[in-house]
């Protein structure tokens, strides 16, 4: 009985937990966002941007909102880590790509290795949040354009968006996280992890 009362408690209370992976070629502002993300959700735990060195090994960001606990993966995106990402591909239940959507001369780069992360057998049905980063830059592409611009084909029936943010002032990555949280919820793919941890109430 105790048990019981115990799992059902457990289920109601306990907030789900998401695995986020932010992806993304090298320079397009990862590490910075993530940290933008920790001290806006943690109050000021957020490294600075001159404390930020390109990514080798991984960073783990943890965050909470009212209904989810969020765990972020950073990797590094230069071209010789990138068969990195694919390790964490079958346990992510969302990306968070992000781009310098400053910096046309890696639109390419980016879109490519975007389309490889998309026909990725072990991402099927994530969500896929589009970071239009640098919005702070003169120059800067809007997130319509950038999406207009990417052309993507391989989205197939997964949720996709793209958002304007910059990682400086943190405009945008409240309300792109809000949209991945809702989508998170609702995917499929969210009950096939959770059926696959075998756990209840618990992902
Ligand atoms: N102006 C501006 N610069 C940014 C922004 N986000 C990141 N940067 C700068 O872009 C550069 C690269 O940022 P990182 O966060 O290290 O990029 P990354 O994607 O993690 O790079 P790797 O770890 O090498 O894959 C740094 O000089 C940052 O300060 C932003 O929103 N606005
Ligand atoms: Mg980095």
């Amino acid at each position: 009985m105790f048990s019981l009362a115990h799992g059902l408690w457990k289920y109601i209370f306990n907030k789900t937990e998401f695995h986020v992976l932010i992806l993304g070629v090298d320079k397009a502002g990862k590490t910075t966002l993530l940290e933008k993300v920790k001290s806006t959700y943690l109050k000021g735990e957020g490294l600075p941007p001159d404390r930020i060195v390109p990514t080798v090994g991984l960073n783990i960001g943890r965050i909470e909102d009212s209904n989810a606990k969020l765990i972020f993966w950073d990797l590094g995106g230069q071209v010789g880590l990138r068969t990195i990402w694919e390790k964490y591909y079958q346990e992510a239940h969302a990306i968070v790509y992000v781009m310098d959507a400053a910096a046309e001369s890696s639109f390419e780069d980016a879109k490519s290795a975007l389309e490889k992360v998309l026909r990725h057998e072990d991402l099927k049905g994530a969500p896929v949040l589009l970071f239009a980063n640098k919005q702070d830059l003169p120059g800067v592409i809007s997130d319509e354009e950038l999406s207009r611009r990417m052309h993507l084909k391989e989205l197939n029936d997964r949720p996709y968006r793209c958002q304007a943010v910059s990682a400086y002032d943190g405009r945008g990555i409240k309300s792109g996280i809000d949209w991945l949280v809702e989508q998170m919820e609702r995917s499929k793919r969210t009950e096939v992890l959770r059926e696959r941890a075998g756990v209840t109430g618990q992902i």
